[in-house]
């Protein structure tokens, strides 16, 4: 009899796989697009067999290169690696056929622009971001009329008075951090080991600064020190205070760097299973709690002080609150949207600062171009870094900003933009004729392919090229774009940058939904590379072709984990300029 139900159930398994790949292989051929079939659906399995060792190691040694590109493809942890390749095999735009869904895959920039810019653009897949709903909706995963309230909303707290409040944290905490590695080396040259814990410290810090407006020294603090007053809970001590499991700071870097067990804790896992019965859980438990209970303690601070002397984002929620007639967040709500920030905002910044730092060892020239940039645009200005006004600085900073640009061009902290057709099929213009996708279809806009393409960037598309951006350098390929009518694209927005086609650039997507954070990020990221390299010459710790070989390999196995990461880490040489020159 089991024997007879095993069967049985096969039976049925198969026909069911059988009949939804046929069905998906049937909207394939009726859009005429180029498509592959792939026979499982993208899911935790694989995304598990590719984080082992031997599975990706099957695919590269001993699967065909197509097929091995077109499993990565399916998976996007390694989507990244296949760059401009299944672009050359199979056109600019493609569909992946599976069991469960049919992806189109685009890397054309005519087509981005388009889902991008239709009014109200294509909708995002918004139940793909539910997971993250951790407490409650917010403007990353709300859809239509609530996003729309969500972003008026957000949309106001990233004004200009932010804006100085990230530049002036930024100076304080690079020094900071800085300060912190002089202190564990002997010598004038600071050899960091590794920058997997501190930039990502740096851009946390920065984030509870003038996200938050909790102010945390970059070296962590005596236990006794200071924790009187309102802000007392929030210091940065080894252990955390009375009734919390974590800090401040530790909380939210947990939150944002173990976003998948806690997913699996606060989401998943039904709340009917006794908590003690996940021991192995405790600490995802613990972290949701725990931020919640410090943002609430934020909240009723901010209620007693004078919110408007205060710029950061909680502060500007409250104060929206304060002024608005209708329609302001309620305590959730804020609560909901200050922890998506974290998670949208720490890591992705975090990454481009490392792979910066990295790319500018590995190609001195360009750091050179970097430096004399960063010296001549800042020689009128007070020697005293802390005394720049970033209004009026930030825009003369224009080789640091190339070289961010840069970076996310060639490791774009998010790999894909998901998008979908939603309830109605919508046509697209692509190579002359109009394609038709059908509803329902899951769309990739994929950077890995649009960044790579030879079309959009030229012959040295894969060079680390900052000078590429420079409105100033009219041999770039892109000093073609010049003329060319409505190119733009957000972050882009300055007479001093040359700029890409319309789409073909998206590190911080495009469009109605486009990043709320990008200024934030951008101001981040340069006002932290130009202190760096104002005092420091960055290069490979290890000499010779092997520690370029290092830091080639660290780079080109790069996985997205939260954001893109390299997976290896390479040591770097700070070297003192004076003393180098
Ligand atoms: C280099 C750093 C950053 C990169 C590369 C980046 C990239 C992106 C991308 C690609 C999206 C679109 C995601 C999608 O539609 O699926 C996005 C959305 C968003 N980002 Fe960023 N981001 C960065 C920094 C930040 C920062 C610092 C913040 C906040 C402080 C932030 C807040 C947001 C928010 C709230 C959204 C959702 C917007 C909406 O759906 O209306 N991001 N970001």
């Amino acid at each position: 009899m089991w024997l007879s139900l095993t069967l049985g159930l096969l039976v049925l398994y198969t026909v069911d796989y059988s009949r939804k790949l046929y069905k998906n292989i049937r909207i394939a051929q009726r859009s005429k697009l180029p498509y592959f079939v792939v026979p499982f659906s993208m899911g935790i399995i694989p995304a598990i067999l590719f984080q082992t060792r031997w599975f990706p190691y099957i695919v590269d040694n001993v699967l065909p290169a197509w097929l091995g590109d077109n499993l990565k493809d399916v998976i996007p942890n390694s989507r990244w690696v296949l760059k401009d390749r299944q672009v050359k095999r199979y056109g600019a735009v493609y569909l992946v056929v599976t069991p469960g869904v049919v992806l189109c895959n685009v890397s054309d920039a005519g087509v981005v622009a388009q889902i991008t810019h239709t009014r109200g653009g294509w909708p995002k897949p918004v139940w793909q971001y539910q997971p993250v709903e951790l407490y409650g909706p917010n403007v990353v995963t709300a859809d239509e009329h609530h996003w729309a309230r969500h972003r008026r909303r957000t949309a106001i707290i990233f004004n200009e008075k932010n804006d100085e409040l990230v530049w002036k944290e930024s100076i304080r905490l690079a020094n900071s951090m800085i300060e912190e590695w002089q202190s564990v080396n002997v010598t004038r040259d600071l050899v960091v080991e590794t920058t997997r814990d501190d930039i990502p410290k740096l851009t946390l810090n920065i984030f509870s600064a003038a996200g938050f407006g909790v102010r945390i020294p970059f070296k962590i603090v005596a236990d006794d020190s200071e924790t009187d007053g309102p802000y007392g809970i929030f210091q940065d001590t080894r252990t955390p205070p009375q009734g919390f499991d974590f800090t401040f700071r530790a909380v939210a870097n947990y939150m944002s760097c173990n976003i998948s067990t806690v997913i699996l804790a606060n989401f998943m896992m039904p709340k009917w299973v006794p908590r003690g019965l996940l021991p192995f859980l405790k600490q995802d438990f613990a972290a949701h709690r725990d931020l919640r209970s410090y943002i609430e303690r934020l909240l009723s601070i901010a209620e007693t002080e004078d919110s408007l002397a205060n710029s950061n984002l909680i502060q500007g929620m409250l104060r929206d609150r304060a002024t608005s007639a209708e329609g302001s967040f309620t305590d959730q709500e804020i609560i909901s949207n200050g922890h998506i920030f974290i998670v949208a905002g720490h890591e992705t910044t975090a990454t481009t600062i490392r792979y910066a730092l990295l790319l500018l060892a590995l190609n001195p020239d360009a750091q050179e171009w970097v430096y004399q940039g960063i010296k001549e645009a800042t020689k009128d200005e007070p020697a005293d870094i802390d005394a720049w006004d970033q209004a009026s600085v930030y825009p003369k900073l224009i080789t640091p900003l190339c070289a961010m640009l840069e970076t996310m061009r060639l490791f774009p902290p998010v790999v894909t933009v998901p998008k979908w057709t939603g309830n109605a099929a919508r046509n697209i213009h692509y190579q002359g004729r109009d394609v038709f996708i059908e509803q329902g279809i899951n769309l990739n806009l994929n950077l890995n392919g649009l960044h790579y393409l030879e079309e959009y960037w030229g012959l040295d598309v894969k060079e680390f090229s900052p000078q590429r951006w420079d409105v100033r350098n009219e041999k770039s390929y892109l000093a073609r774009n010049a003329d060319l009518p409505g190119v733009n694209a957000p972050g882009l927005e300055y007479p001093t940058i040359h700029k890409p086609v319309r789409g073909a650039y998206i590190p911080f997507s495009d469009g109605v939904r486009a990043c709320l954070g990008k200024k934030f990020a951008q101001i981040e990221v340069v006002i932290a590379l130009t202190v760096i390299l104002r005092k420091y010459r960055i290069e490979l710790a290890q000499k010779g072709a092997e520690g370029r070989k290092r830091a080639e390999r660290a780079l080109g196995d790069s996985v997205t984990v939260v954001a893109l990461a390299m997976s290896h880490d390479v040591p770097l040489v700070f070297r003192e300029r004076h003393a180098c020159q």
